[in-house]
């Protein structure tokens, strides 16, 4: 029987090594992008309806365009219009994801909407058909769909998974406003002009392997970090701030302006996450852990 309402729940990422090479030809750059999964989720609900709508609750909806632009609209369009359907589908996404934070959660959203369009109308999408569809829709989406952590080449959207050896803890620093990604990446290359070609540090896939969290704190790094501190200085306050008190690393998340702090343990998240709450320096402190998996239906 085909189900009536289907729920996915998708989790955020960071990027634990984001290398950035030169601009293409065609306006991307070509990446080695580390991707960890983090478990601050979005869940988004699908339910038949007369035409396409979408409503959004949470702290930042307001922010979240409700047209035929948001990218989780998006993505049941593509997938109807691969099987010659209409979307007649209202989605509803319940938003725990920082927008334009740094943190794909717009991403998220358009993994979560197509998985859960795909079991609504039973589709049958292979996961090769539904990671060709992602890559169509952004280049961080195959990396919503399919969570855990993952290399991520070409754009980003090539993925080779990658093990992960223990649990890692983590406070996000969530500030006011967000930051266009293309506006960091135009950023970047202005203050890169000769940028290598990007390729994954071996230390880092190491220290993922064994789990080990100050072997990865010290060989975490993001290339967008300087171009989101040049766009955003205030940032600087709030990783001094994650760092005074105890975090093993802090970095700007992505092209930011969300801030990430991997912590020793989960008391020490929680220090770190309340010194950043009484900073001042931040919106709002969430202390989560990684590796989180990728969409996931819940119910149906
Ligand atoms: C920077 C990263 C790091 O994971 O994510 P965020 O931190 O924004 O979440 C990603 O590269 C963002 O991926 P995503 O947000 O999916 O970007 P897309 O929709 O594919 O592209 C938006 C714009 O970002 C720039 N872009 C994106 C990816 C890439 N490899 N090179 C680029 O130059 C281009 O200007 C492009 O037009
Ligand atoms: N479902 C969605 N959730 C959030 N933002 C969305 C969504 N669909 C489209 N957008 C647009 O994408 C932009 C980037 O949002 P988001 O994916 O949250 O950030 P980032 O690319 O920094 O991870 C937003 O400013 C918004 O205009």
């Amino acid at each position: 029987m085909t189900p009536r309402t289907v729920t996915v729940r998708v989790p955020a990422k960071v990027n634990t090594q984001l290398s950035v090479g030169p601009a293409r030809p065609d306006g991307f750059h070509d990446l080695a992008n580390v991707f960890l999964a983090v478990a601050l989720h979005d869940t988004v609900t699908v339910t038949p309806a007369d035409d396409l709508r979408i409503t959004c609750t949470g702290p930042d909806a307001a922010q979240v365009p409700l047209d035929r632009t948001n990218l989780a609209a998006r993505a049941a369009e593509l997938l109807a219009a691969r099987h010659g359907i209409e979307p007649r589908v209202h989605i509803h996404i319940d938003k725990d994801i920082p927008v334009a934070g740094g943190m794909a959660g717009g991403s998220a959203d358009a993994a979560g909407a197509l998985l859960a369009c795909d079991a609504l109308w039973g589709t049958g999408a292979s996961q090769s058909q539904l990671l060709d569809i992602c890559a169509e829709l952004g280049s961080d989406v195959p990396f919503s769909l399919v969570g855990g952590a993952a290399l991520g080449t070409g754009r980003g959207e090539r993925l080779t998974p990658l093990e992960v050896g223990g649990t890692f803890h983590w406070v996000f620093a969530v500030a006011d406003g967000g930051l266009s990604t293309p506006a960091v990446y135009r950023e970047f290359d202005r203050l890169t002009p000769d940028a290598p070609e990007p390729a994954a540090a071996p230390a880092l896939l190491d220290a993922l392997r064994t789990g080990d969290a100050k072997a990865l704190a010290a060989t975490l790094t993001n290339d967008l970090q300087a171009p989101a501190l040049s766009l955003r200085p205030s940032l600087a306050e709030t990783l001094a701030a994650g760092t005074a008190a105890g975090a093993l690393a802090a970095l700007v998340s992505g092209s930011g302006p969300t801030t990430a702090f991997l912590c020793a343990d989960a008391e020490a998240a929680h220090q770190v996450a309340a010194a950043l709450t009484a900073s001042g320096t931040c919106r709002a402190a969430r202390a989560t852990t990684s590796p989180a998996p990728g969409a996931t239906v819940l119910t149906d």
